[in-house]
């Protein structure tokens, strides 16, 4: 799914109108038809009862008169609390304005206290006072609102986005609404999306309002990579499929202290389907790995006694990645200089897919102008913000502030895929293209769940997905599979390795619809 921001959402709206000859009425009718459809279906007819629309002065007022209308036709009695005079609506909104029975508008005195008894009285509360058009932090008498649709403890449906939500970056301007239902219009917009704002949009319907194919096509946005969106991703496995067809990833990682992120790697890479797995560790390591992998081949490299990755291990490691389909690279391996030199050398060599992950990354940021000798070879990275910050030389807020930007940035810059990892992970390619992923909870806030994602990621690689859906479906996959973990286990407590043993269901719900087993 296709995700805009506000601003973009409005030029779609000027360009349908312009352009294309569609009157701003009928989208606005169109609009407010799909929210009382939503209130239709979510709550049943109306049956006398009472719907309370607070509405403000722009065109998210205006959707909420036409929703006024058209729930008082279908048997509500519906009431509307005016936040601006009638003299301030303009255009389409006023002209819906002009279309209700006036003895339902509520206009309370300018600084008079806000009505409460009308959200006691209702059973279902409208939001339709601030939408994309929202500029600065909500006060005074609108917040006043917000905070009494909050109280209200009646249901609240949003129009567009939870009033208060920015509807480009998913912050809280001072406060917003918390919705039960938003029916958002054409494509969601990425404060429905985006934490905090997606925390209280409730249930999201993005509803068709007739803007025309050919603006919702050409609309710049980011991808939402959601289940429908996963599971058109998926390849089917085919009847003839055998280990050797379903790639062979080599994963390089593990120091003493972590050679548990070196085994997650490794098996996760096996439970997402990969055919076959080696695992190359530290010669002096290798007894310890065997114990802890059953299934993975491991691969001592090194002299007898080593116990870090060294540079002198590139020959071994080059000649093994020669017959494999995918690289990782960096789970739990240090950043002695040893390391980080043969971190080095493999990044200017490999020939293969590299999945660069972990201390990977740290020995990269030390010289990330070397990503650019890779340039013909397809490299993927998945930084923390903290990674991120010290591949990019700039500090972690500067990162948090425009996660999606810095991703691109530095995708765009050394050519490389990226997953920065953080609630709603951003994956960026180097041509430009950006992607949200939609799954994961704050259960995943654990040590070992990158290492995770580096063995799925190689793994799709290795299985012959390209680069930019491997990245979009491996984020997916792992937060799903966390996702599934929370009825059983709850947001506290889940570690790296429940959810590599959950990698096989979720698959499995990507894979299949929920009518087939
Ligand atoms: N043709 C269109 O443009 C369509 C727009 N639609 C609706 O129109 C909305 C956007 O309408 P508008 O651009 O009129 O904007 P909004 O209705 O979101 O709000 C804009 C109004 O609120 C005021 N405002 C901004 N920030 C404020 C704050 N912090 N506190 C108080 N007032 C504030 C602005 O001065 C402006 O008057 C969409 O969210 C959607 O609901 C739909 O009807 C579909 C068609
Ligand atoms: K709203």
């Amino acid at each position: 799914m296709k995700v805009v921001s506000g601003q973009v959402m409005q030029q779609m709206d000027q360009r349908a109108i312009g352009e294309f000859g569609i009157p701003g009425l009928t989208l606005m009718e169109n609009a407010g038809r799909a929210c009382a459809d939503a209130i239709t279906e979510s709550f049943g007819p109306g049956e006398g009862r009472k719907v309370l629309v607070v509405a403000g002065k722009g065109n998210n007022g205006g959707d909420g008169y036409v929703i006024a209308r058209l729930l008082s036709a279908r048997g509500w009695q519906a009431a509307v609390l005016m936040l601006a005079p009638p003299s301030a609506v303009t255009g389409d909104a006023a002209a819906n304005l002009a279309l209700l029975d006036k003895t339902s508008l509520i206009l309370p005195p300018v600084g008079a206290p806000l009505p409460l008894e009308l959200f006691r009285e209702a059973t279902l509360v409208v939001d339709a006072l601030l939408g994309t058009g929202v500029k600065s932090e909500v006060t005074g008498s609108f917040r006043d609102a917000i905070e009494a649709i909050n109280a209200s403890g009646r249901p609240v449906v949003a129009v567009d986005i939870p009033s208060g939500v920015d509807a480009a970056t998913g912050r809280i301007l001072g406060a917003a609404v918390r919705a039960e239902l938003t029916v958002t219009f054409a494509l969601a917009k990425l404060g429905n999306v985006l934490h905090p704002g997606c925390d209280l949009c409730g249930r999201l319907v993005v509803a068709d309002i007739g803007m025309p194919q050919a603006v919702l096509d050409e609309a710049p946005g980011v991808g939402f990579v959601d289940l429908a969106q996963a599971r058109s991703l998926m390849h089917p496995r085919t009847p003839l499929a055998h280990k050797g067809s379903a790639g062979h990833s080599l994963i390089v990682a593990g120091s003493p202290g972590k050679t548990g992120a070196a085994a997650m790697a490794a098996n996760s890479a096996l439970r997402t389907g990969g055919g076959l797995v080696t695992l190359a560790i530290p010669a002096a390591l290798n007894p310890i790995l065997e114990a802890k992998t059953t299934e993975v081949m491991t691969l001592p490299v090194g002299s007898a006694g080593a116990d870090h990755l060294q540079a002198g291990a590139l020959p071994q490691l080059l000649r093994e990645a020669a017959t494999r389909d995918v690289v990782a690279l960096g789970p739990g391996i240090g950043t002695a200089p040893s390391t980080v030199y043969l971190v080095h050398s493999l990044l200017a060599e490999l020939a293969q897919p590299l999945v660069i992950d972990a201390d990977g990354l740290n020995a990269v940021a030390l010289e990330p102008e070397l990503l650019l000798k890779r340039r013909e070879r397809i490299t993927l990275l998945t930084p923390h913000p903290g990674e991120m910050a010290r591949l990019s030389g700039c500090s972690i807020p500067e990162i948090e502030a425009d996660r999606s930007a810095a991703a691109a940035e530095f995708a765009r810059r050394y050519q490389v895929y990226l997953i920065l990892k953080g609630a709603r992970s951003v994956i960026a390619a180097p041509d430009g293209r950006i992607a949200l992923n939609g799954s994961g909870n704050p259960g995943m806030a654990s040590g070992g769940m990158g290492d995770v994602l580096t063995g799925v990621l190689a793994s799709l690689v290795g299985q012959g997905y390209r680069p930019f859906e491997a990245c979009c479906l491996a984020a997916y996959v792992h937060g799903l599979a966390a996702d599934l973990l929370v009825p059983l286990k709850g947001t506290q407590g889940m570690s790296a390795t429940d959810v590599q043993e959950m990698l096989p269901q979720a698959l499995k719900a990507v894979t299949f619809s929920a009518a087939r087993p």
